[in-house]
């Protein structure tokens, strides 16, 4: 059932009924119509409430509903005209949700009661589209031009209290939702509706309005780098202040149309349900996301206060779960705590903001040196830094010290984790959560199966990472995993082109463009370039462990880039020494400018080394920085480490700053074209057979044969998923 209708005397109740978020299908369209227009029919009729079934109002249009024929039937904003002319007043009572055209339903209804725990927004941008069924020309008639932009181009979730402020909603209530929406509604009925229908207010437009648009305009250029939504959204937003009503409405559409003739949508839709698929897990056993339990979290510990241990503590702590944060002397364990305190006092100000409680809604933070006080915590995450022997000591130490049922996590961002649980008595408890910098804000969490992982430890940590907010990708157990292991054959092009004439600014201008949150050279300089360097050195590949006689630019007979190397031996780590592969204001400074010492010394390298430079392209930096990760991701579908593109996708838009409006690296090569990706490749290789990386996969080669079929099809032609180790 769509929607049904019952009479609380003399005001009909409707509700949308489609579990579990009530988007808004062509049959909910259908049976709003239907029962919306019996009740304005209905003479003992006098007030109408709209809400949504399983406390939950609407989370707007089918997104499976659009590229198919069902979105054309019975417009949403059709429903909308008819709500708000309707002469009777109509009241949504908000609970849970009221998102994209769920707001833009509840914003044709004369009057909105939410409950405190509700959000609403319009978060259509973040699909790649814009609000499209009125939502752009009613909402800056509601709440001004400024605000409405503010809350249609980020797409956020609103928090009830916020709303009100806003303007959004007229009551927010502690209780329920529905009863106070009848009350109003009973209230209501024969008051003027006129001034309550949007359509009909206009909007005085100024200089400083047309000023205001403008630089929105190119602020959001530059914030969202090559995504088209965010300025569709702006123009809608514009056309409210110049046009009628319904000369808005129609640019909406037009806009509407034009974004998906870009392909942005597509892309970003296909990456909100790989998100919802990655959760979704399944295991070479045939275990599966549903069939396994996962035990509950009630209390955790972080061993390591670093940058990333930090995070870690905040994540867990704004999940509720009370911490126990460890460090392995008395100084780090202070600096630590001044660090996680001052995080949490932020958390605990932004909790006020939102009408909440910290201290109902933030786990406790307990610091300490004492491994003994972990022996009844439920989860262990130890965020020490990469360095196997001490991760094996403090695993040993674990083991011994947690009871039998704790499952021990590494953050380690690409160690072995079957070599770290094998010094424990219990490696089918110890599996990788790899977090991202700053774990607190960013969303992307590799959780790596072991040899030995249980089911229930997988469904634990994929479970914690959802309840942290974050999005889990299941992986498998191989050097550097999936993310950094991709990055491995990006960083070498980037090296390479270096190499053959460009300079860091070029090639991170080049992927910055292409829509990458930072190119290659900047995202070294962010993250130290002494990182690498030091595993480059532990693996002979640099430093004195490096075979007299080795040629500069040669490995184990392959192709070898010494330039960071180079860089790191003069003392240039990144923003953290104010030099890399551009200069800073200082050390720790974060304004990167590109530096003559590096012109003058790639300069210099390329005549010592006679390397042929290549004329300008930007379009082949792309192409080689692209196809090699793209390649890198299909081998790792080959090895099972990953099991299907879509969750590789997940990896890189969250966790590498890949663009989501071109979908992850493989869902780029698939709408590039296997062919062309397969042919690129090739010819590359076949010029540098000394760079493997290059080399096609072999899964490439047949999903190419087979004449590039669509993604979700991939997975067939994948096999059953092996550990490589
Ligand atoms: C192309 C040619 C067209 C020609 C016709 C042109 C006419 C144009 C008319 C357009 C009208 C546009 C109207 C409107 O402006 C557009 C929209 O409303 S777009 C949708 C906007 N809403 C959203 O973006 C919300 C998306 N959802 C979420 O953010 C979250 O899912 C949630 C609602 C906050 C809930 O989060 P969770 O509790 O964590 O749960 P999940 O995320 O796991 O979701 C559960 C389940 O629901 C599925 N789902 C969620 N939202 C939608 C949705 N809007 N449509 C379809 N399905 C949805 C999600 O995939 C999960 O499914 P499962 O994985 O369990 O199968």
């Amino acid at each position: 059932m769509a929607a049904t209708r019952r009479l609380a005397n003399t005001v009909a109740v409707i509700t949308i009924s489609h579990p579990p978020v009530n988007a808004l299908s062509s049959s909910v369209r259908h049976a709003l119509v239907k029962e919306f227009g019996e009740a304005s029919r209905d003479p003992k009729v006098e007030a109408i409430v709209l809400n949504g079934s399983g406390r939950k109002f609407s989370a707007g249009a089918d997104i499976r509903e659009f590229g198919t024929s069902a979105i054309k039937t019975v417009s949403l904003e059709d429903i909308n005209s008819t709500i708000e002319a309707s002469q009777k007043p109509v009241v949504a009572a908000i609970e849970g949700i009221a998102l994209g055209g769920g707001l833009e339903l509840a914003l044709a209804c004369h009057y909105r009661v939410a409950d405190i725990q509700a959000k609403v927004g319009l978060p259509e941008v973040l699909i790649g589209i814009l609000p499209a069924a009125g939502g752009t020309q009613r909402l800056p008639r509601l709440i001004g031009v400024p605000a409405a932009l503010d809350v249609i181009v980020r797409g956020r979730h609103i928090p009830a209290s916020e709303a009100l402020k806003l303007g959004i909603v007229d009551e927010v209530v502690q209780g329920n939702a529905l009863d106070a929406a009848i009350q109003l509604a009973r209230k209501v009925i024969g008051y003027p509706l006129n001034k309550k229908r949007l359509s009909t207010v206009r909007i005085s437009s100024d200089s400083n309005l047309e000023d205001f648009l403008d630089t929105a305009v190119e602020k959001a250029k530059k914030q969202f780098r090559g995504a088209k939504a965010p300025l569709a959204c702006i123009e809608a937003v514009r056309a409210s202040v110049h046009l009628s009503y319904h000369q808005g409405l129609e640019k909406e559409r037009q806009l509407f149309f034009s974004l998906w003739a870009t392909g942005q949508p597509q892309a970003q839709q296909y990456a909100f349900f790989s998100e919802r698929e990655a959760g979704k897990w399944t295991h070479s056993s045939g275990a599966r996301w549903d069939t396994e339990e996962a035990k509950p979290i009630r209390t955790a510990a972080v061993i390591g206060l670093g940058t990333m241990g930090r995070g870690i503590v905040i994540s867990l702590s704004k999940a509720k779960i009370p911490v126990i944060a460890i460090e392995q002397d008395a100084q780090q364990l202070e600096v630590g705590k001044k660090a996680v305190n001052s995080l949490l006092e932020r958390e605990a100000e932004k909790l006020k903001q939102q009408g909440s409680v910290p201290s109902s809604n933030l786990g406790s933070v307990h610091f300490t040196l004492d491994f003994g006080e972990l022996q009844d915590v439920d989860l262990v995450i130890e965020a020490v830094y990469e360095n196997m022997e001490l991760k094996k000591e403090i695993f040993r130490k674990l083991s011994s010290v947690c009871k039998p049922d704790a499952f021990l996590c590494t953050n380690t961002s690409g160690l072995n984790v079957d070599e770290i649980a094998s010094v424990t008595h219990r490696p089918n408890q110890v599996i990788g959560t790899h977090f991202f910098s700053p774990a607190n804000i960013m969303r992307l969490l590799e959780v790596v199966r072991g040899q030995q992982t249980s089911l229930t430890a997988i469904a634990t940590a994929m479970n914690l990472g959802k309840k942290l907010g974050k999005v889990a990708v299941l992986v498998g157990n191989c050097p550097l995993f999936v993310g950094n292991r991709m990055l491995g054959p990006y960083l070498e092009q980037a090296s390479y082109l270096l190499e053959e004439g460009y300079y860091p600014e070029e090639v991170d201008q080049a992927m910055e463009e292409f829509g990458f949150a930072m190119g290659p050279f900047r995202m070294m300089d962010l993250a130290g370039l002494d990182v690498g360097w030091r595993s480059r050195t532990e693996k002979g590949l640099t430093g004195a462990k490096v075979p007299q006689g080795t040629p500069a630019r040669q490995r184990l007979g392959s192709r070898y880039s010494p330039l960071a190397d180079i860089l790191c031996e003069s003392g240039r780590f990144g923003q953290k020494t104010g030099r890399g592969w551009y200069q800073y204001e200082k050390p720790g400074g974060r304004t990167g400018k590109p530096d003559p010492w590096v012109k003058d010394f790639l300069q210099k390298y390329r005549k010592t080394h006679q390397i042929k430079q290549q004329p300008s392209n930007p379009e082949q930096i792309v192409e080689r920085c692209a196809f090699a990760l793209a390649n890198e991701g299909f081998r790792i579908l080959e090895d099972g480490i990953a099991s299907c593109p879509e969750d590789i996708d997940v990896i890189y838009n969250n966790g590498y700053g890949w663009p989501k409006y071109r979908g992850g690296p493989m869902y780029y090569a698939s709408s590039v074209g296997l062919p062309k990706v397969l042919d690129t490749l090739e010819k590359y290789y076949k010029a540098n057979p000394d760079v493997p990386s290059m080399k096609p996969a072999f899964l490439l080669k047949k999903l190419a044969a087979l004449g590039g079929p669509p993604i979700k099809e991939w997975r067939t032609q994948v096999g059953k998923p092996v550990n490589k180790l």
